[in-house]
């Protein structure tokens, strides 16, 4: 097959949750379990508008819809994200098709990082659970950042980890505010339609939008950095 990819280097910058692992009902199942908890009222449709892609931070202020201390945030980050793990530890596994297409990017010297909102405790889960570290060049999660997507901070601070200029990344992502965020750092996304059907991403400004990575060709990515 002929190699097309760019000659200057590109990067893939990964989301984790909902796009290395399809575990979003999971997500949604936690955070219920834990607003019921707390007494505080939580429905899947707010889960997926207001906290979905965002770093706990933000999620809890509007769980509890008030501000939440760097203490507090500590130990309510934990207590929700171990009813998660514990939820979805017997089902953990790479998203169809991340291997091959993991392993077809880094055989072309693609740059790789992963981009996510998720506390380090959960990127140990998944990153090291599966495992799927020895992939990426590059891990960036909330602990590293002072603003959570749909602010671009993440995917700025993959791309510069990397190396790499913003324009010349493709962020693979599946929700609205991570879309968001790769947009605004001026990358090309690819949206995964797994929390969102295909018509709820056509407009996000997606250049391409996959179920998942089953069958995707390294070349179809590289042509959306070199379409510029
Ligand atoms: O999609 P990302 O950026 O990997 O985000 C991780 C976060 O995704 C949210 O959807 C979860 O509810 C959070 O608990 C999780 O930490």
């Amino acid at each position: 097959m002929p190699n097309t990819s760019p000659a200057l280097p590109w990067a893939a910058l990964f989301d984790m949750d909902g796009v290395l692992v399809d575990n979003t009902d999971f997500h949604v199942n936690a955070w219920l379990q834990f607003a019921q908890h707390h007494n505080r009222p939580l429905t899947k449709a707010q889960y997926v508008e207001n906290i979905n892609g965002r770093v706990s931070a933000d999620a809890m202020a509007y769980v509890f819809q008030r501000p939440i201390s760097p203490g507090e945030l500590i130990v309510l980050t934990e207590e929700k994200e171990a009813i998660y793990r514990e939820l979805y530890r017997p089902h953990l596994q790479p998203a169809p098709g991340l291997l091959d297409f993991l392993g077809a990017l880094k055989a072309q010297k693609v740059k790789l990082a992963v981009g996510t909102s998720a506390p380090e405790s959960n990127v140990g889960f998944t990153l090291d659970g599966l495992p799927l570290r020895p992939y990426f060049d590059v891990v960036v999660d909330s602990s590293m950042i002072h603003r959570g997507k749909p602010d671009p901070e993440i995917y700025l601070m993959a791309a510069s980890r990397v190396g790499v200029e913003p324009n010349r990344c493709v962020v693979f992502e599946d929700a609205f505010a991570g879309i968001e965020a790769g947009l605004r750092a001026g990358m090309k996304v690819v949206a995964l339609a797994t929390t969102h059907t295909r018509e709820e991403l056509a407009n996000t400004g997606a250049a391409l939008i996959v179920d998942d990575f089953t069958g995707l060709v390294v070349d179809t990515i590289a042509q959306l950095v070199t379409r510029t």
